[in-house]
This record gives structure tokens, sequence and C-alpha cells, in this order.
């Protein structure tokens, strides 16, 4: 039931009133499960009426109206005490009232003062029921203060242990939990009233603030440490500056220059003013090579450090120089074995098996190997350049080997070995009857090599006449028969070889310049073999063992000196003449070992040509005179050995046995001029 009541004491509902009306209710509602349940309600307030702090603190003043609210219904009597006790008297008692003014000021004093606490309040009486609770603790909680007042405090309270401080009345001082996410610091102490415990309070101190600030702080001292560590470990020169450049952080390698350089700890001294006054006034980083005390360089960069707009220092960061320096020559050196280890791969995986009968280790050697392995795998017209013997179509052959052309014919013409007069027909072929013996068509080499490979060997010794018919298969991609009516297509792979200069021919007008461009399409030149002397043992091992397997033999190695002779001669037939070498030495050889005395003279004795005087011979000089036949016979052989690599061809062209050559060579002295000339011829 609701009562309406007003106050007419000039003090208002005073402490002393209060507490005299809660004494009221207590006798007249001797049901204490009633009294818990009765409010005061006043002004969109609502207060337990038994709690005399909250009642007090409701402020009712003089002549103002509250309405109590009892859980149950009174009766009459019970009602009209209640009414008489807040009913007007005439006199007030000026002291008393005096008294009942200062009581009620000083417990509003105190109730303010607790409410605005920063830390949570809970006060229990002597059976563990909360009386007073502040704001802090009702926030803390996470419910209102109606809502825990006359609750037991360990039913509303997590881990509560206000019934233990009750039990054992002592002092429970700052014991840390966490409720609701805040971690609390609680300190529970009894009250005691006459030696006896009437209640306890708990004093909650929120420290979730504080243990974050420490939590972080902790983070930062961790960070600074690492941090100091990783200045420490850099080899960099740190320093940090305040706006006028003067050092206030510096790692000890920045310190050890410091010292050395004995200069003030400012970033001037270092860099010089004009520098520093550069990166006050430019807002960015500032990248230069410093030399520091004529002594040593370094990579210096310097950021400036704004801070809402003003310069408040810079960062200064200091590499030596030599430092980078190495690094940039290893850095080079790598990029130079990885170029070179790429180079090595793509020759490996570039070079075709077909590839692998051509010997050789040499890196100028492999170089043109590489390129010819890559055209193989195109159709472009390649020309192979070099001096007799490198191995010109040997390569010519691996090039079609590793086609996609392998399966069709690889034709060789020889351009120099056929007679001019036949080339014509035997490129090109004839009709039936196109000239006199012309008894049936006769297919000619280009159209022998149809969707092969057609190899024109000694294309320098080509006629003017047939280099221009030759342009223009070429250029038409058809060829017509002597006598024929109808061009035939062709799909016709050329690699061309010549041991001339073709550029020189041009120039000299012995050769077409329309052709010259048209065969550079893929240039390969072979190196010489005295330019890839390291080819030598390779290129004898092949030999021996291929030998060994054609002719029968066992020969299992050389003398000593053998291989030392075999390098210091410059080898002017090149692997051909070597190949020739080899195999007259096994024919020669009388038990397994190839011995030095069987080598050509000319070989065994590399400098003998130098010792002697005899001259080149342009031409024989028959003279007008006749003079003894030795000495015609000298100029014979100075004359033709020069163009021959080896005895066995000198005689060959001189018609003569090996042997004779040999010992004539031999009688006049002439080893040293043997074979000169062979390349250019
Ligand atoms: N790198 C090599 N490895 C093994 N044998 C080689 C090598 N080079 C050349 N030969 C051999 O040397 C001889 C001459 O080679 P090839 O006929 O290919 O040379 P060429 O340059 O075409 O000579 P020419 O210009 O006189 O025609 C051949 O018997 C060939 O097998």
């Amino acid at each position: 039931m609701f009562l309406k009541l007003t106050v007419h004491k000039k003090n208002g509902l005073h402490v002393r009133m209060a507490a005299a009306f809660i004494s009221l209710l207590q006798n007249l509602l001797p049901n204490q499960e009633t009294l818990k349940k009765t409010y005061v309600l006043y002004r969109d307030q609502k207060v337990q009426v038994n709690n005399l702090l909250s009642l007090v603190s409701l402020k009712i003043g003089q002549g103002e109206e509250f309405i109590l609210h009892v859980a149950e219904k009174l009766d009459d009597s019970t009602v009209q005490q209640i009414q008489s006790f807040f009913a007007p008297t005439d006199l007030e008692d000026s002291q008393q009232s005096e008294t009942d003014r200062l009581l009620m000021e000083n417990s509003l004093t105190l109730h303010e003062a607790i409410s605005a606490l920063p830390n949570g309040i809970v006060v229990v009486n002597s059976d563990n029921i909360i009386t007073y609770v502040n704001a802090r603790a009702a926030q803390l909680l996470q419910t209102n203060p109606h809502e825990l007042i006359n609750q037991r405090a360990d039913e509303v309270i997590p881990h509560s242990r206000l019934h233990e401080v009750l039990k054992t009345g002592k002092t429970e001082l700052s014991r840390k939990q966490t409720i609701h996410h805040h971690t609390l610091l609680t300190t529970r102490s009894p009250i005691i009233f006459n030696g006896k415990v009437i209640g306890a309070v708990a004093i909650f101190q929120d420290i979730s603030t504080i243990e974050k600030i420490s939590k972080e702080l902790n983070e930062v001292k961790e960070l600074q440490q690492r941090l100091h560590l990783v200045l420490k470990s850099v080899s960099d020169l740190i320093g940090l500056t305040d706006e006028n450049g003067t050092l206030i952080y510096t790692n000890e390698e920045m310190n050890a220059l410091l010292k050395k350089i004995k200069g003030e700890p400012h970033i001037q001294s270092i860099i010089g003013p004009h520098e520093w006054n550069h990166v006050k006034k430019a807002e960015k980083q500032l990248v230069k090579l410093i030399q520091v005390n004529q002594q040593s360089s370094y990579i210096t960069k310097i950021n400036p450090v704004f801070v809402d707009g003003a310069f408040r220092g810079a960062v200064a960061t200091l590499t030596p120089f030599d430092d980078i320096r190495t690094l940039l020559d290893k850095i080079d050196l790598m990029e130079q074995k990885t170029k070179y280890l790429e180079s090595e791969l793509a020759k490996h995986q570039g070079v075709h098996e077909a590839f692998h009968q051509i010997i050789g280790n040499s890196e100028i050697l492999k170089e043109s190997l590489t390129i010819a392995a890559k055209a193989a795998k195109t159709d472009s017209t390649v020309i192979i350049t070099g001096e007799s013997g490198t191995g010109k179509e040997l390569v010519a052959k691996a090039i079609h080997e590793a086609s996609s052309r392998k399966n069709h014919l690889l034709v060789r013409v020889n351009c120099a070995a056929i007679p001019p007069h036949l080339m014509e027909s035997e490129l090109f072929g004839y009709e039936k009857g196109a000239f006199t013996g012309a008894y049936k068509t006769h297919r000619g080499k280009f159209e022998l090599a149809h969707k092969g490979t057609i190899f024109l060997d000694e294309i320098g010794d080509l006629s003017l006449e047939l280099q221009a018919k030759i342009l223009r298969v070429l250029q038409e991609k058809e060829v017509e028969r002597i006598g024929g009516y109808a061009p035939i297509p062709l799909d016709v792979r050329v690699i061309a070889a010549t041991n001339h200069d073709l550029k020189k021919m041009v120039d000299e007008g012995r050769f077409r310049e329309d052709l010259y461009y048209r065969l550079h399409v893929v240039p390969i030149h072979l190196p010489p073999l005295r330019a890839r002397k390291e080819d030598i043992p390779l290129l004898v091992e092949a030999f021996r063992q291929q030998l060994n397997e054609r002719l029968g033999k066992n020969i299992k190695g050389y003398e000593k000196g053998f291989m030392e002779a075999l390098l210091s001669y410059h080898w002017p037939g090149n692997i051909r003449e070597l190949q020739n070498v080899i195999e007259r030495l096994f024919n020669l050889a009388d038990d397994d070992i190839l011995r030095c005395k069987d080598l050509p003279y000319y070989i065994s004795h590399p400098s003998c040509h130098e010792q002697q005087n005899t001259p080149e011979k342009q031409t024989i000089d028959w003279g007008n005179e006749v003079r003894p036949f030795k000495e015609y016979e000298k100029q014979i052989f100075a004359f033709a050995c020069q163009y021959y690599p080896s005895y066995n061809q000198l005689a060959q062209a001189l018609g003569i046995t090996h042997k004779t050559a040999a010992k004539k060579i031999r009688e006049y002295g002439l080893e040293h001029l043997v074979g000169k000339k062979y390349q250019t011829n």
C-alpha cells in the first residue's frame, strides 16, 4: 500500500528523525521481510526505508511530500501512528533543531564523499546483508544499488568474502580479483563496535587501467631493449639528433667515429653545417657519400623528423662505403659466376647429342657450338667460316642431324671440287635432251635436298654467275632444271661454308654482296686449333681410341714430351692435320706407345723454322740460265710445301711418295715452311 506523508520539521527528514522513523517502522512492522520491501519514493528516487544513509541522502525538505510504499496492507492504527509521526508540532526545540541540522549536514557530506569516491564500497551488517553500496561499486558489479541492498553479499557479489571477514573479524588487504573484465584490488575489513563485529566493508579499487598501463610499459621496455639490441648489432652508424643537431642518441659505432674525429656530439661535425641546414630546410631525406676526416667514406642518410609540422631533429644513418664496395665486388663476382653457370647450363641443355662427336672443351669452341645448336632448332640459313680442317663439315652435319630435317637428306656440294661447267647441272639438274648427252632427266642437288639440307661447302669458290643463280634459288625457293619449263618449288635449308674471307671477296668484287647478306643469317665461326690448344689432348685421345678401333691396334698412350710437342706446334692444317699426324704415328708405332721420334720433324723441332732463313716462296724462279737440278728441286719443295699441312698431302700433290717428300723437306731444311699458307688457300 502507498501512504502519502509530508515532512514538517524545519530540517526536513534529518538523520535523527530518519533513524526514529526506521525504528518506528521496525516496531510497527515486526516482519523483517515486509520491512525489507518497504520503500520511500521521492522525486523519481526509490530507496529502502531501513537504509538510513540512503534515506537521509534523499534530502526531503520541510513541507515536502513523499510516498511510503509498504509491501503489505497496514491496519488503520499502524497507518495512524505513522501519519502522527509526521504530523506538524507547534513547538520545535531550537537547540535540538540545530543539533539535527549539524547531524544532517555531516551525514550528507559523508554520504556525498563516499558516493563520489572512485573506489567501490559495499557494507554488510552482521548477517552479511548488504546495507550500503555506493554508485561506483554498483557500476563495477554492473547493477543498481537497490538490486543489492538487503541482499546477502555472498549471493549477489561474485567471490564475496565478507562473510569470512565477519567470521574472523580480520582485515583482508588488497586481494586481486577479476569481475566483469575489471581487475579489482579488494580490501575487506570488519566493522567493530563495542568489541563486537557488527558488520563488514569491502572497498574495490579498479586497477584495470593501471594494469594496462603497466603492461604497455613492459612492452615499451621490451621494445626498447630489442631496439637497443638491433642498433647494437648493426654495423651502420646511427644517431638521433634534436632540432639543433645535437646527437641525443648514438649507437656504439657512431660513438667510435665521434671519438675518432674528436668531434662535438653534433651531426654538423660529421656532415658539416651546410648539409645540416639543407636537411632542416628540404624536409626530405638527404643521401650523400660523405668523406669524414679525409679517411673513411660513408653513405650518409639523414631523415628529418617533423612533429606537427615543426622540425624536431633528424635520424642519421652512416654506412661505411668500404663495406658496400666489398659487397658490390662480391655481388659482381656472384653475378659473373651466375652468368658463367647459366651459360654453361644453356650450353649443356642446348647442345643436341648430334654435337657430341665434335670434340673440344675450349670456351671459344663451345660458344660456336652453342650458336650452332640454337641454329639447328630453326630453318635459318647458316654460314660456317673457319680455316680448312677446323670442322666446318662436321658442324654442318651436326646441325642437320639436330634439326627437324634429320630424316631427309643432307646433300653436300663441294663448290671447289666440281668443274665450273658442270656446276649448274649438278646444282639444278637438267631435263632429258636439254643438251647433247642429256639422255635422261637428271635431278640437281637442290632437288635432292628437298625437305632436307643442302651444304654448300667452299661457297667462296663459286663463279659470280653461279652465285647469282644460287641467290635466285634462295630468294624464290624454287629451282629450274636446265632445259626445264616450269620451276620446281623447294623446301631446302641452306648451310654454306668457306675458308675464304667472303667480306674481302665482296670488296674485291669476287663475291656478290646480296648473296653474302643472304647467307649471313646465322654466321658461325670455327676457331683454328692453335687458338684452342687446350683441346689438343682431348682430340688426340679421341683419335687414339677411334684409330685403335679402326686399325685394330692397341696403342695405350704417349711418350713423355709427346703431348708437349703437339702443343707447341701451330697446326696450320688444324684438326685434319692433327688427325693425319696421329694416324701416321699409328702406322709408324713399333709398340703400344706413340713416340716423339715418329713425329714429323717440323713438329718435334718446333723452333727449327725460326732458325731457318729460307724465305717463303711466292713463285718458282726459273731464271734465264740452266742451274743445277737440286736448286730447282729445293724451290719446288719450298713453294709447294707451304700449301699442304702434311707430307702425305704434299706427296700426293707432287705425285711422289710420302717418303720422298719427307726426305726432301728434311734435306733442304724446309720443315718450317710446311703448311704455312695452307689456311688461306
Ligand atoms: N672438333 C672436332 N672433333 C673431332 N673431329 C673433328 C673436329 N673438327 C674436325 N674434326 C675432324 O677433322 C676433319 C676435318 O673436319 P671438316 O672436314 O669438318 O673440316 P672443314 O673445316 O670442313 O675442312 P675444309 O674446309 O677443308 O673442308 C674431319 O675428319 C673431322 O671429323
